[in-house]
């Protein structure tokens, strides 16, 4: 299963140079989700990382896509970790800086309350790991138990996984 996941990822990725920054190849899952197939096998090997899951935690924005599909395979609820100013107060708040600059993400406060609840992160690319450290960060801040952090695809060479060192990482495709 991983491995017919794995493939599809790598058939239907397209590489942008240049994109959104001089020098960033840029990896555009965009056509890997919108293949019926290749969507279908990647949402269910994503979900297998973590099948005792109560929630999925999708990030913003292309793990929105992920984390819906993977709740439904899981037969659970779904969380949006949204990019800042786009969820009404009270949130909790992490700054952090990627490949090409910074931004900052935010999860509700209390509802609904994680405190204790095992959760699966999921994103589409783990690059330098900010965005997904940020996301951790404040999954912990409430009291979250991490279950898995789980990627579509893993650029190696901007050493996200360092980063996330005391996590349980998965991801269909390492380039
Ligand atoms: O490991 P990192 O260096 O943090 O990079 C990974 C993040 O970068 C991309 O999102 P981006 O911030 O471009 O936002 P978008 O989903 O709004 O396009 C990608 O979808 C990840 O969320
Ligand atoms: N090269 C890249 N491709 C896709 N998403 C990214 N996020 C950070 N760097 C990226």
């Amino acid at each position: 299963m991983l491995r017919a996941a794995a493939a599809a990822v790598t058939a239907h990725t397209r590489w942008v140079d240049d994109f959104p920054s001089p020098g960033v190849r840029f990896a555009d899952l965009t056509p890997v989700f919108a293949h019926g197939p290749a969507y279908s096998a990647v949402v269910a090997a994503l979900a297998s990382a973590a099948t005792d899951a109560e929630l999925v935690a999708g990030i913003d924005a292309r793990g929105f896509l992920l984390g819906g599909g993977m709740a439904r395979e899981l037969g659970v609820g779904v969380l949006a970790v949204r990019k800042a100013g786009k969820l009404p107060p009270p949130v909790q708040k992490c700054e952090y800086s990627l490949e090409y600059g910074t931004a900052a993400i935010e999860i509700p406060d209390e509802s609904p309350s994680l405190r204790g609840r095992r959760v699966l992160v999921v994103d589409d690319v783990l690059a330098t790991g900010g965005t997904l450290r940020a996301t951790l960060e404040l999954l912990e801040r409430v009291g979250a138990d991490i279950v898995g952090v789980t990627v579509v695809t893993e650029l190696e060479a901007l050493g996200g996984r360092a980063r996330l060192e005391s996590y349980p990482l998965t991801s269909l495709v390492r380039l």
